[in-house]
């Protein structure tokens, strides 16, 4: 039996749709994999009830069709589905990971993206591998539709996930079809900034780069309280908030410093418009870990 451990991570970070991710130090998906004719798959812990056993249905299904590695898989499920935090992705790069080992495959980290972005496929209709590069890889990624690039980073952030549930498959349906030019300037313009924060290991440049006027405003409609716990956790010095991937969760970036004032700050306003959540305080982090 393998086992490995695949954190959540962050998509988008703003002004990347699409195209940036962060892996972050928690929470994280285990999936413990054994040989078998056919593939099965058993799912507990966070959110587990709503996540179907059926392989043509999960995304580690995907990855094991994938990779023709039939298995028995085993989800322990620590990154809640329908979080914005890629709990499908950690799932599908953790099967990724542990597959390709079990079945001596010899496919690269770089090589798995596309694997296991074959999941993402199957649950939010389009094969976006922002999620899946950065749990697999670790660190910041650039995915673009031909190659993916990958630093090592370890900037801190808070990441609040409340009680309620976006599914990536209708947050998708939001987003615009179009920009203006000036949009398209400023938002590269943040982008490139984001990108020279992350070489950097720089909270304030990341924070910067966070600002998004195309996507993120229509996204976060979908968050109840998002304004309010964007203002919070701004009063509490964090550097920069965005949605994370498609919502609901939120990501603030900051200095070591503040993180535990951030978390609660979050939380706090979340609960004065009568929604729970939880805040993970971590930082971007290492991509999945195989344990023999
Ligand atoms: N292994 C898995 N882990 C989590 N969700 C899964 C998995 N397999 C299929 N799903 C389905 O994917 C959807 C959640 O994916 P998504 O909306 O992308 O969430 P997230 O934003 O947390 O990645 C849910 O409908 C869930 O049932
Ligand atoms: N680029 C995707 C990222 C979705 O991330 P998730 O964690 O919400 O699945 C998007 O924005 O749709």
């Amino acid at each position: 039996m393998l086992t490995v451990r695949a954190p959540a991570t962050s998509a988008n970070l703003g002004s990347g749709f699409d195209v940036f991710g962060v892996a972050l130090g928690t929470p994280a998906d285990v999936v413990r994999v054994e040989r078998a004719p056919e593939t099965t798959i058993t799912v507990t812990g966070a959110g587990s009830q709503y996540i179907p056993e059926d392989p043509a249905k999960n995304t580690v299904g995907a990855v094991a069709e994938a990779l023709d590695a039939p298995a028995h898989i085993r989800i322990d499920k620590g990154v809640r589905p329908s979080s914005g935090l890629g709990s499908s992705a950690a799932s599908a790069a953790a099967a990724a990971v542990a597959l390709n080992a079990l079945y001596d495959r010899g496919r690269s980290r770089e090589e798995l993206v596309p694997i296991a972005a074959e999941g993402e496929a199957l649950v939010s209709g389009e094969a976006h591998a922002d999620n899946v590069a950065p749990s697999l890889l670790g660190g910041f990624t650039v995915v673009t539709d031909d190659s993916v690039t990958q630093v090592d980073a370890s900037v801190p952030v808070v990441a609040c996930l409340p009680e309620i549930s976006v599914s990536t498959r209708d947050a998708r349906g939001v987003v615009p079809q179009s920009a203006t030019m000036d949009e398209v300037v400023t938002t590269v313009g943040n982008a490139a900034t984001l990108t020279v924060g992350m070489t950097r290991d720089d909270p304030v440049l990341v924070g910067e780069g966070l600002t998004d006027d195309i996507v993120t405003p229509e996204r976060t409609k979908l968050i109840d309280g998002y304004d309010r716990v964007r203002e919070a956790a701004l009063e509490a010095g964090a550097t920069g908030v965005t949605v994370s991937g498609a919502g609901p969760g939120i990501l603030a970036v900051c200095h070591r410093r503040d993180r535990r004032a951030i978390a609660s700050a979050m939380v706090d306003a979340f609960d004065a418009v009568g929604v729970e959540s939880r805040a993970y305080q971590t930082a971007v982090s290492d991509g999945a870990t195989l344990y023999r």
